[in-house]
């Protein structure tokens, strides 16, 4: 389990992190988003130990990282893949890391095996493609065994096999009753691999949620229409207090689509019945994380274009 409490970062002018408060529970995958310079990796690095809060606590099993007598068997982290000695063999790094921390060498053939580096890991990791470092990191994450993982954008480099092959060590991390914690860009694979969300923007917790409810709540429910009597139908729709436009700005009108929020595809259909309106298409859309996440997040984005502002 993590504990963050009043967590907060001060750079000079720069309020890195402000007065974070959330769990990362075991059992369960907590995918951990944010716009660019959120404020992420800084949680990340405080909750690690490798930086310290300007105020607030971040504890791992109930204490400061820094406090458990073997670190390594508190919590498994993935910070950064490019971190190794490039001339070390994946064994060899392996070792030395199992040999610091009081681990037995077995550790280090049992996590070679399960990040699939077993026949390249007396090769120099130097010669690692992106996606085997990033293996690398996880076997180092793994060694001690711990019942917590802190992954930063474990995705990064990953080809679509390797994305699967982290998604399924992930569940099945948590389904052994570990706690995970991860961050990343990708919305698509979040949504796929998470259970709980917790957002940052700024600093700041914008939501702490489970993932199907965080969707539903940004989410206005939209529904696709598609019928030759749009103009009229949309009339009757608004009148019954739909909000209704049509399909012109997403790229494949032809004249016959609505998007219609605020009423149920089963009124709608009912509605047509009723009028004698023809239908083609009556397709409730839900909201991707993706979506929900940008919604969200507007305000929170330090860098957008002018477009994307206006
Ligand atoms: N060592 C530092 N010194 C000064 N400012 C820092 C330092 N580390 C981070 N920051 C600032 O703190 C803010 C949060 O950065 P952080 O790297 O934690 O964000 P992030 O959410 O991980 O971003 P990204 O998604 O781009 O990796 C940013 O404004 C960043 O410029």
């Amino acid at each position: 389990m993590i504990e963050v409490r009043g967590l907060t970062k001060r750079y000079g002018e720069v309020l890195a992190v402000n007065d974070l408060n959330f769990s990362v529970r075991p059992g369960e995958v907590t995918g951990f988003l944010g716009p660019n310079g959120a404020g992420k990796s800084t949680t990340m690095r405080m909750i690690l130990g490798l930086d310290a809060p300007t105020s607030g606590t971040a504890t791992v099993g109930g204490r400061p990282v820094a406090e458990h007598p073997v670190p390594l068997k508190a919590v498994g982290a993935l910070l950064d893949a490019s971190a190794v000695l490039s001339s070390r063999s994946a064994y060899h790094h392996l070792l030395a890391l199992a040999a610091s921390n009081g681990l037995p060498r077995s550790r280090v053939d049992t996590v070679l095996k399960e990040v699939g580096l077993s026949n390249v890991a007396r090769r120099a990791a130097g010669t690692y493609s992106l996606g085997m470092r990033q293996r690398l990191g996880i076997a180092g994450a793994l060694l001690g065994d711990p019942p917590v993982l802190v992954l930063d954008e474990p995705l990064n480099g990953l080809d679509p096999e390797g994305i699967v092959w982290i998604r399924r060590l992930m569940r099945r991390m948590a389904a052994e009753g570990r706690a995970v914690m991860m961050s990343s860009h990708l919305m698509s694979e979040v949504e796929l691999t998470v259970d709980r969300l917790v957002v940052v923007g700024r600093g700041r917790l914008i939501a702490d949620t489970g993932m199907a409810e965080f969707i539903a709540s940004v989410a206005s429910q939209e529904v696709v229409v598609r019928t030759p009597q749009a103009v009229p139908f949309a009339g009757r729709l608004a009148a019954v207090g739909a909000a209704v436009r049509t399909t012109a700005g997403d790229g494949n009108d032809d004249g016959t689509g609505l998007v219609v929020t605020g009423l149920e595809a089963a009124r709608i259909g009912a509605l047509a019945a009723a009028t004698g309106v023809e239908l083609h298409e009556l397709a409730p859309r839900q909201t991707s994380l993706e979506e929900a996440f940008m919604e969200l997040t507007r305000d929170s984005v330090e860098y957008t274009t002018e477009a994307e502002a206006a």
